[in-house]
């Protein structure tokens, strides 16, 4: 891209203009417009504005040169220029990469997806009001499974059977730490915040983030629980890096953005994804990254009516599950992790509607 300094020199000697002409078509001193042209001064936007007219240049073209000088000028002097520009730059595809994205983006295996998911949930919403006993029994069944999957992907190795017992008869189970019936538990009450808020008005916020991450944490890491990190985290085995903590602030502020302005554009399902994949990817605590961003992807699938989307904690699943959000955060494709979310609640809707 040429400096702002060429620009300006080439279409003045273009349009046969001296700088006297030149200034005076534009109203502005000849010597700053020299300046200007030497790059020994940078014009203000509304200068960059006359010069533009006065050169018969589309301004906007224009002040994407002005602007790319200004961060140029900030950073000249920086000994890590270069970092903080990779850091701004993921900032800014963060707030503008997918900003716009709707419907008719999506691929059309990601549309035919939700498409049938769609339909099953017509099908599961026709099916109420369900019998309440049927209902707690089918509720108790799925916060079960889903406590031990996502649990399991963390590394908890009660089983299924297990983990009902220590959620619903309050069993200790020999051999296992206490740590793991601990996350089994608050896992478990995490979940029933969930559906507290599903019934109530109040929508996804930061509180109710720091709320889940609280429960999840939890007599496990007081230090920790509820609270944003204020160290730098790597993902084991993963090429991806969270943003240092200084970043975090903005980041989260962003990111409750994003889900303001989504919530009514984009479809649930894909919404629920990507708060999702943002989170993890953020990164923004110390343990309990995964739980939480994945409690809130059922908290959204829920409120939009869909049921508890449960990613499993076998060893290919898991695997599966990082591909999916490495293929989001280096390749910037986030289409396989749409995929992988949307199987699952359409697998959720179906073993829903096969209990009823
Ligand atoms: N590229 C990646 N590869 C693997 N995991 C990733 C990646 N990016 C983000 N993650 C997320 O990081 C989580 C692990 O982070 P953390 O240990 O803080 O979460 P957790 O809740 O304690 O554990 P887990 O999510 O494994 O249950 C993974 O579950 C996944 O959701």
């Amino acid at each position: 891209m040429k400096t702002l300094a060429k620009i300006l020199l080439e279409n003045r000697q273009n349009n046969g203009l001296s700088v006297r002409q030149l200034a005076q078509n534009c109203g502005i001193d000849a010597a700053l417009v020299s300046k200007f042209e030497n790059g020994n001064r940078l014009p203000t936007e509304e200068q960059v504005r006359l010069l533009a007219s006065a050169l018969s240049i589309p301004f906007a073209e224009m002040r994407k040169a002005w602007l790319a000088e200004k961060v140029y000028q900030l950073l000249e002097d920086e000994e890590d220029a270069l970092e903080v520009l990779s850091l701004a730059e993921s900032r800014v595809e963060y707030l503008v990469g997918k900003q716009s994205l709707q419907l008719e983006d999506l691929s059309p295996r990601v549309k035919a997806l939700l498409a049938e998911i769609d339909v099953l949930k017509a099908e599961w919403q026709a099916k109420r009001p369900l019998n309440q006993t049927q209902l707690r029994k089918m509720k108790e069944f799925f916060h079960i499974e889903y406590t031990y999957e996502s649990n399991r992907i963390e590394g908890n190795t009660l089983t299924l059977q297990e983990t009902h017992l220590v959620v619903n008869e309050g069993i200790t189970v020999g051999g296992k730490s206490l740590r793991e019936h601990l996350e089994a538990i608050n896992h478990a009450e995490a979940i029933q915040y969930v559906e507290e808020l599903v019934g109530d008005a109040l929508d996804f916020n930061p509180r109710v983030l720091l709320e889940l991450h609280y429960l999840i944490l939890k007599g496990i890491d007081r230090e920790n629980a509820g609270k944003y990190r204020n160290v730098p985290v790597r993902i084991a085995g993963s090429a991806h890096v969270p943003p240092q903590p200084y970043l975090l602030g903005k980041l989260m502020e962003d990111y409750f953005l994003h889900y303001e302005t989504q919530k009514r554009i984009m479809h649930p399902v894909i919404l629920a994804a990507e708060m999702h994949e943002r989170l993890v990817s953020i990164h923004p605590f110390v343990d309990g990254n995964g739980r939480s961003s994945r409690l809130v992807m059922n908290l959204i699938l829920q409120k939009h009516g869909y049921t508890i989307a449960n990613l499993k904690g076998d060893y290919a699943s898991r695997m599966e599950y990082y591909r999916a959000l490495e293929a989001v955060q280096v390749n910037n494709q986030p289409e396989v992790f749409y995929l992988l979310v949307g199987n699952a609640v359409k697998l959720s809707l179906q073993k829903h509607l096969e209990m009823t």
